[in-house]
């Protein structure tokens, strides 16, 4: 079929449109169908006589150009990437204004008249109320990206161009100007343009963010994105700020930052926006001291509207940089803690209470899920501390067995009950006097021993089994869990009046797949094998990778034991990506599995009991070899084990069981 038959099916097509018999405009996508409905509703374009194209006089161009020449500069370089990206594929490239006109243009030179005559020329008027749907006057219509192929746009003089266009905001938002690329021949199929359409959207935002760049360069502007990687390169969001942290202007992606916000905490008045301390979770001075803060001057902050963490830099203007920093004093070093965390919104937060809570008695529960690090930070808050030079007693709850824990914990006096030692033994909470008392899995503590141990905290003092005088002890208490108190306390499992004393303070500690400084975590850890084994094998960058993606259900526990097995089976002198166990080879394809120790529904249960059975079995009941497979401690495999009822082939008699 040649052009003209084919120009005269596209008329008759329309007309039948303009006499209400839409349902001919089957298969139409539906942002072309508004779009043709507007041209004969609105516009009243006659589809029976196609316009000849109209280009601007040099005089009309100029009063067009003039108010976005500030525009077209900072776009330059932009324009000249993309046509040389779209060029030898037989594109030329448009800039227009707002109301269409072409105020830009990039073209073969070869194909002088055949662009001009279809329209792909500096001065031609894309307006939708003149020349009808096509790429640019729709852009600006719906202010989004678009592709009109062919037939989709109105005027038959068209349809055998293709035509992709994507809008360029201010930064109010408001459409000044669309960058287009058209073709004069395309393929038939209109997904030959979908990757068109991604480039352009790309080039669009890129000279749109130039623009707010410069508009606002006498600004602090924040910027920042999902990827610490990308921030200065292509930090897909800006803020521009006062110095008081207030918010002037956004890009794009700012701007859905701030109705997020807004959506979440609905402003008092019209109009008003939220500081940029209230978009993030940070201090003024957090925000005006990141170049100064980190090497790489980019830190990492949580997101209040949505709970996320994201990545900012702060860009500031000239004349800022020249004068005299103002730098917030940074907080006393505190190596024991300092060393846990690089840069994570939520680990800030923890050490921050924690530095705070390091010299005072009040009691501190950790939170988070297993093998997060709860003992390595009671421990750290011991030693950072005012008791550092007294003892750490850590006693993990869930892996005393309960007829043991009361004599364990409180001490017995000689002959106190049968099977005791001769002498009595000092009990834990006793061996802790004067230092730190950590009972871990405390959701796992017996409900009688929790009203001796509520005993223990309000009157401090200690009553060894057997013994009629109690004994005054000095300690400070941490307790641990993974599990989730309030159910425990809803089941009746957990005092609530204990629970109460015993979290004076809470820490709550981030998995590893959602913290912001997995690179530093595992680094760290690398190198304290590393250190422990006096080896000098290093960690190749895809090895690395798949470390960073992969989702840690057993968190720094499972990260520990996947070195420590790479380490110990390597045979080169560098571990890469085949050296780690395999389910850390996948990277991102493994979805977070959180260990959760909560009650499960009989069936799941069931399936637990006989996987945790096998895995025993396999490998000849060793505990600590199924805690490594699984990735959870010890303690959890003998408590799973305990819930199920599974005993040791060897210990059944006994019924006992081993720290
Ligand atoms: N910041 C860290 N740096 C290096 N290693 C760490 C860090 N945090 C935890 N680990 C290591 O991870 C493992 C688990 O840590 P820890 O026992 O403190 O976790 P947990 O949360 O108490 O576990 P669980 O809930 O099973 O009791 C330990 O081998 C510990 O040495």
């Amino acid at each position: 079929m040649n052009l003209r038959n084919e120009q005269r099916q596209h008329i008759e097509t329309l007309i039948r449109l303009s006499e209400g018999q839409a349902k001919h405009l089957d298969g139409c996508r539906e942002v072309i169908r508004r779009s043709w409905e507007r041209c004969v509703g609105e516009y009243r374009l006659d589809p029976g006589r196609p316009r000849p194209v109209r280009v601007l006089t040099q005089q009309a161009l100029k009063e067009h150009r003039e108010p976005v020449d500030e525009l077209l500069h900072v776009a330059r370089a932009g324009v000249d990437q993309l046509f040389a990206q779209i060029a030898p594929l037989g594109y030329v490239l448009l800039l227009t204004d707002r109301r269409g006109i072409t105020v830009d243009f990039r073209g073969q030179p070869g194909q002088d008249p055949a662009l001009r005559k279809a329209g792909l020329y500096l001065g031609a008027d894309w307006d939708e109320r003149y020349a009808g749907t096509c790429a640019v006057g729709t852009c600006v219509h719906d202010a989004q990206a678009i592709t009109c192929h062919q037939s989709e746009h109105f005027d038959a003089t068209h349809i055998s161009l293709t035509c992709t266009a994507a809008p360029i905001a201010d930064p109010q938002g408001n459409v000044i100007a669309v960058l287009d690329i058209s073709a004069l021949q395309s393929p038939r199929s209109h997904e030959s343009q979908n990757f068109g359409l991604s480039l352009v959207s790309l080039y669009a935002r890129m000279i749109e963010d130039a623009y707010f760049l410069h508009r606002y360069r006498d600004c602090l502007i924040l910027r920042f994105d999902t990827a610490r990687e990308f921030v200065h390169l292509n930090g897909r969001g800006l803020i521009a700020i006062e110095e008081d942290g207030s918010v002037i202007a956004a890009n794009g992606e700012g701007r859905s930052l701030l109705d997020a916000h807004l959506r979440r905490w609905p402003a008092w008045t019209p109009g008003w926006v939220p500081s940029a301390t209230q978009l993030f979770e940070a201090e003024l001075g957090d925000l005006l001291s990141i170049p100064a803060t980190r090497d790489d001057q980019i830190r990492a902050f949580r997101v209040r509207a949505n709970d996320s963490t994201c990545f900012v830099t702060l860009i500031e203007p000239r004349s800022r940089r020249l004068a005299p920093r103002v730098v917030p004093p940074s907080p006393t070093p505190v190596p024991a803690l300092d060393r846990l965390a690089s840069d994570d919104p939520a680990m800030h937060r923890v050490l921050k209470l924690a530095r705070r809570l390091r010299n005072e008695t009040v009691s501190v529960l950790i939170t988070g899920e297993t093998g997060t690090g709860k003992e390595v930070l009671a421990r750290a808050l011991h030693d950072s501390g005012s008791r550092a030079d007294g003892p750490f007693v850590a006693v993990n709850c869930a892996a005393i067995p309960e007829s043991l824990i009361e004599s364990e914990l409180f001490g017995y006096l000689p002959g106190a009950f049968t099977g005791g030692r001769s002498k009595g033994m000092r009990g834990l909470i006793q061996q802790a006097d004067g230092g730190t008392l950590f009972l871990d899995e405390i959701g796992d503590m017996p409900l009688p021993l929790q009203t001796r141990l509520l005993r223990v905290l309000a009157e401090r003092e200690v009553m060894p089994l057997g013994a009629e005088k109690a004994v005054r002890v000095d300690l400070r208490v941490i307790t641990a869990t993974h599990r989730d108190m309030s159910e425990l306390i809803a089941n009746g499992r957990f005092r609530e009046d204990l629970y109460y004393r015993l979290n004076g303070a809470q820490l709550r500690l981030p998995a590893l797949r959602d913290r912001a400084d997995r690179h530093y975590v595992i680094r760290s850890v690398y190198e304290a094998l590393v250190a422990e084994r006096d080896s000098d094998v290093r960690l190749r960058a895809d090895a690395m990778s798949a470390l960073l993606a992969y989702a840690w259900p057993g968190n720094i526990r499972q990260l520990r034991n996947a070195l420590d097995f790479a380490l110990a089976t390597v045979e080169g002198e560098e571990i890469t990506v085949h050296d780690l166990p395999e389910e850390c080879q996948g990277g991102l394809a493994i979805a977070p599995q959180v260990i959760d120790a909560t009650p499960q529904p009989a069936c799941a249960d069931d399936d637990d009991a006989q996987a945790l059975h096998a895995l025993l079995q396999e490998t000849g009941w060793n505990v600590s070899l199924v805690a490594r497979r699984l990735g959870v401690s010890r303690p959890t495999v003998y408590r799973r084990m305990r819930r199920h009822g599974l005993v040791p082939p060897n210990r059944r008699e006994a019924r006992c069981w081993p720290e």
